[in-house]
């Protein structure tokens, strides 16, 4: 089963590259047949025949491997003139290595500001991606890896206006990572009423598992090396989850079937990129700030249907709410000097009506303080908070795409 999955995503991904590259294209295959021995040389026996309950027999992804049908590249236009090629995207590729079926949410889109077949090795010279985690409390059906579309269209547009090779280097890729859901079973119009279907009951660290499970991926396939990763609501949670080590939640490479991107050894982003995002849940349960005490309830429903019940769990999963201080564990030495500086850029619609501004305040407080206990200044955070007057409410900020794709593009700049 692993081999045969090993082997399908990188030659399919590969046959999309162009008929000139033959060459590459075949020490490519030679490496990929190269990597696929010795990672199959590298599961244990045990880990092979372990079944995992994760697949829909049901679902078939397949297709979306051949670049030929209906999946693959397909290239993006410049809306405003609806002729020029900005760039290119892949909707919903497996990012799952070793299951014979795929779960419509262990899928992550792709756009690439160049051409698909430089964005294979533009990844290798050492350019940045930019990685997207949505948000919808851990659970809502409605908000997948597309609430990313326009803000992807506003990078690639905004990139497309470099020369190519200025482009190239500014960013290597886009990704926006589907996970798996927690139960949402009074969602109005999809609710999540089958008991067996792992996309929509999943439970924490099901969620952060995913996003790292992606992110090996990257790192595998595309050559990612440095990123920077970015996240709406609780895909800030996630985001910033990320950033600790993986043992917190049990994911330790020897032990947890889960944790299938520890092949890799996933580097750290270099900055994160929160939105709107939930920092402390337990906090916000406890006391809501003025104005947002009618959604405690919610808040609470949410929070166990992702967490459990206990409200020490919640406390332990939030990066502003852990007790002992984890940002030590955000460690940059996989990126050499001159990435070593972290960096986190908070950002808060003021006009949001589910999440208050003291999220925001809480989290930049937090980083603010782990900061004071550090004495060399390569040390510390670096934390930017951005409060907008004009980006509407909770969902407004990706749904337009505008204000979130120039943020990002201007922290992809240096400019933020
Ligand atoms: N109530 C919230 C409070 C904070 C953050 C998100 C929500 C959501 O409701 C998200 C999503 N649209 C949901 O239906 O679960």
């Amino acid at each position: 089963m692993e081999v045969s999955a090993v082997t399908k995503t990188p030659l399919d991904l590969f046959t999309s590259v162009s008929h000139r590259e033959v060459n590459i294209h075949e020490m490519i295959i030679t490496n990929t047949l190269w990597l696929t021995i010795l990672s199959f040389a590298a599961i244990p026996i045990t880990a092979q025949n372990k079944q995992k309950p994760l697949f829909t027999s049901n679902h078939n992804k397949m297709e979306d491997f051949n670049p030929s049908t209906s999946g693959g590249w397909k290239p993006v236009l410049d809306p405003t003139n609806n002729s020029t090629i900005i760039g290119h995207h892949w909707r919903s590729h497996d990012y799952v290595a070793g299951e014979e079926y795929t779960l419509a949410l262990q899928t992550l889109d792709l756009w690439t500001p160049v051409s698909p077949s430089s964005l294979l090795f533009g990844g290798r010279a050492g350019a940045p991606w930019l990685i997207y985690i949505h948000g919808g409390a851990w659970r809502d059906p409605a908000i997948d890896s597309s609430s990313f579309n326009a803000s992807a269209t506003k990078i690639l547009s905004s990139l497309s206006q470099q020369p190519p090779e200025q482009r190239k280097k500014k960013l290597a890729g886009i990704a926006s990572i589907n996970y798996r859901l927690s139960p949402y079973p009074n969602h109005p119009t999809n609710p999540s009423d089958d008991p067996t279907d792992p996309n929509r009951n999943a439970k924490h660290p099901a969620h952060i598992a995913d996003v790292l499970t992606a992110l090996g991926f990257l790192k595998r396939y595309f050559g990612m090396e440095s990123y920077v990763l970015a996240g709406h609501s609780c895909g800030a949670t996630l985001a910033l989850q990320a950033c600790m080590s993986p043992k917190r939640w049990g994911l330790d490479r020897d032990r947890s079937v889960e944790w299938r991107a520890g092949w890799y050894d996933v580097a750290k982003p270099k900055t994160v990129v929160g939105f709107n995002g939930l920092y402390d849940l337990a906090g916000f349960i406890e006391s809501p700030p003025k104005g947002y005490e009618r959604w405690r309830e919610a808040y609470r429903e949410f929070v166990v249907g992702a967490f459990g019940e206990k409200e020490e769990d919640w406390k332990k999963a939030c990066p502003g709410s852990i007790a002992e201080g984890w940002v030590g564990e955000w460690n940059l030495t996989q990126q050499g000097e001159e990435g070593k500086k972290r960096k986190v850029v908070l950002v808060q619609s003021l006009e949001d009506s589910l999440v208050p501004v003291e999220q925001t305040e809480g989290m930049a407080g937090y980083f603010e303080r782990e900061n004071e206990k550090v004495g060399e200044e390569s040390g510390k955070v670096e934390v930017v908070v951005l409060r907008e007057e004009k980006a509407g409410d909770h969902d407004e900020v990706w749904q337009r795409g505008e204000r979130l794709g120039e943020i990002l593009v201007g922290v992809l700049e240096g400019e933020i």
